[in-house]
């Protein structure tokens, strides 16, 4: 019975815009949102929750404590939370003013932090250009780099109002090219041979010569298979083995960055030999997660996870590191085991990530949409997280504007209810990362407005209903409810919105307007 609650608090969760206190821990996703309207003689709260600890995930409106209030007359008075005072960040306020409720960005943008975009002015701008949340992706730069960016982050939300939370990305222990002898990149040529060696190498390295991590490599590849430098970004055929070093010829040429995924393909399949039992977590991971502990980071996101294991294990640990963090844990779907283990991952998990870049080197690229559709589609029905990761704007690394196709591929993200977008070197190092954000903040906006106009909100589709005929009437109850339950809610912030940035007198004609659209529901 609770699930079809669980459902549709999770499908429409999105269109609920979180108050937020500035300088609170923001949330992901626009759940779990407690809220009371402090009006004469009422006290209407407003609770939706999809805490995994307590109970099913449910709406509740009341008032005085009881039950959904009718249509009596309220006059506005004062605003408060329950807990604490509610507000919402500095760019939320900017766009309310703006724009009103109705026009607020409900997909949360999610910026990967590099040399482009370190510095304390350059995480300005991207606050002020909507990032929610800064990613820092531990495969990249030392624990001190990572620490000074959290604290300019941090500084960024004491001092000037924002609500940005800190992601930290997990190294993983998949297969990877080492870091070039200290060049930025390396340029393969059509039909060049070079050598994959598990041999160590001081710099700088020989020429055409790439270090692999794992030592297994030589052993495991085969004469005949591809290899595939960042998902196919680069690609090369093994043509001989001598001991330690594997020659290959390059076959589609391509710039090479340092600590690139490597995978090896042999008759169109993925090869996964004895590297398949390495850890999800490396002994690397679990320095830079009590890293990420110590810095009170907001999220964690796990490469490569293969189980949901992996993910209670994690948890457990965080739990008994410090008592009352209260740290998300992300599972990056990108592996084919993630996928075989898809629903249980994302059980175990407080978010999913659909890693694209790495998922397409798994499998085939032209199974990576379906694949996408299929994790956002489980994560609304769990009622989860989830982030669309990697590539959406890949072209403006180099160029200020996006290609059509990309601004199709955004479009297509924010019409599946992906809770937020995520961009990788486009901000870290691209020359374009503020313009990059702007085009994922004008895309959401417009797909949002686009779907409210199309009045597309109902259409998510229900989880099968029990199969006796009373179990189909308490589904049906519970669905009714939630609907009604939500929409009130929406209303509800609308309302709580319009007083808060003090635009008060229309409370009175809108609380009618939405307690009588209710009750006409
Ligand atoms: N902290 C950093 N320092 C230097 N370069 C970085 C940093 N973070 C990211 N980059 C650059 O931006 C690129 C894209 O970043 P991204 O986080 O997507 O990494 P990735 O190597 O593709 O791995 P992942 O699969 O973990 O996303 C990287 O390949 C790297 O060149
Ligand atoms: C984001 C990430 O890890 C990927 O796309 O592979
Ligand atoms: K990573
Ligand atoms: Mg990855």
């Amino acid at each position: 019975m609770s699930q079809s609650l669980h459902m549709f608090t999770s499908s429409r969760s999105r269109y609920l815009p979180l108050p937020k206190h500035p300088y609170s821990k923001p949330s992901l996703f626009n759940s779990d949102c407690r809220f009371s309207i402090i009006v004469p003689r009422h006290s209407i709260s407003i609770r939706a929750s999809s805490d995994p600890n307590s109970s099913p995930p449910h709406v509740l409106v009341t008032d005085n404590g009881k039950g959904v209030p009718g249509t009596s007359e309220f006059t506005p008075a004062a605003v408060s939370g329950t807990d604490s005072s509610l507000e919402v960040d500095t760019v939320t306020e900017a766009e309310l003013k703006e724009n009103g409720f109705r026009s607020t960005r409900r997909t949360k943008l999610v910026c990967t932090i590099g040399p482009s975009t370190c510095g304390f002015e350059q995480l300005e701008s991207l606050a002020v250009g909507g990032m929610n949340v800064a990613r820092i992706n531990m495969c990249h730069g030392t624990r001190d780099w990572h620490k000074q960016v959290i604290q300019r982050v941090r500084r960024l939300n004491e001092e000037k109002g924002y609500a940005v939370a800190i992601m930290m990305d997990t190294e993983g222990s998949e297969i990877h090219m080492g870091d070039l002898g200290g060049a930025s990149s390396a340029k393969a040529e059509d039909g060049e041979i070079w050598t994959f060696s598990v041999r160590a190498f001081d710099a700088p390295l020989p020429e055409h010569t790439i270090s692999v991590n794992y030592d297994g490599f030589a052993e495991d590849v085969r004469v005949g298979d591809e290899l595939l430098v960042d998902g196919g970004m680069v690609r090369f055929e093994v043509i001989e083995k001598i001991g330690p070093d594997v020659k290959c010829r390059c076959t589609d040429p391509g710039l090479m960055l340092p600590r690139a995924n490597l995978t090896f393909w042999r008759g169109g399949s993925l090869v996964r030999e004895r590297n398949a039992m390495l850890p999800t977590i490396s002994s690397k991971d679990w320095l830079d997660i009590d890293f990420g502990i110590a810095e009170g980071v907001d999220f964690i996101a796990i490469s490569f996870v293969k189980s949901a294991e992996v993910i209670n294990h994690l948890k457990s640990y965080i739990a008994a590191r410090s008592r009352d963090s209260d740290i998300a844990v992300i599972a990056k779907i990108e592996s084919i085991d993630s996928l075989t283990n898809l629903e249980e991952i994302i059980r175990a998990s407080d978010g999913a990530m659909v890693a694209r870049g790495d998922l397409g080197a798994q499998i085939p690229l032209e199974q990576v949409p379906s694949a996408q559709q299929k994790i956002v589609q489980v994560c609304r029905q769990l009622n989860r997280p989830v982030i669309v990761a990697s590539q959406l704007l890949e072209s403006m690394i180099e160029y200020p504007t996006p290609t059509r196709a990309e601004v199709a591929d955004v479009s297509e993200a924010v019409r599946q209810r992906a809770d937020a977008l995520m961009l990788s070197g486009e901000s870290a190092m691209g020359q374009f990362p503020e313009k990059a954000l702007t085009v994922l903040r004008s895309v959401s906006l417009r797909i949002e407005k686009w779907w409210r106009e199309e009045k597309r909100r109902e259409s998510m589709e229900l989880p099968e209903v029990g199969s006796s005929f009373q179990d189909c009437i308490s589904e049906e109850i519970c669905t009714s409810a939630a609907k009604m339950g939500l929409l009130m809610l929406c209303d509800f912030r609308c309302l709580y919105t319009h007083v808060l940035i003090g635009n008060s007198k229309d409370f009175d004609q809108q609380f009618k307007e939405s307690t009588s659209k209710c009750s006409n529901q």
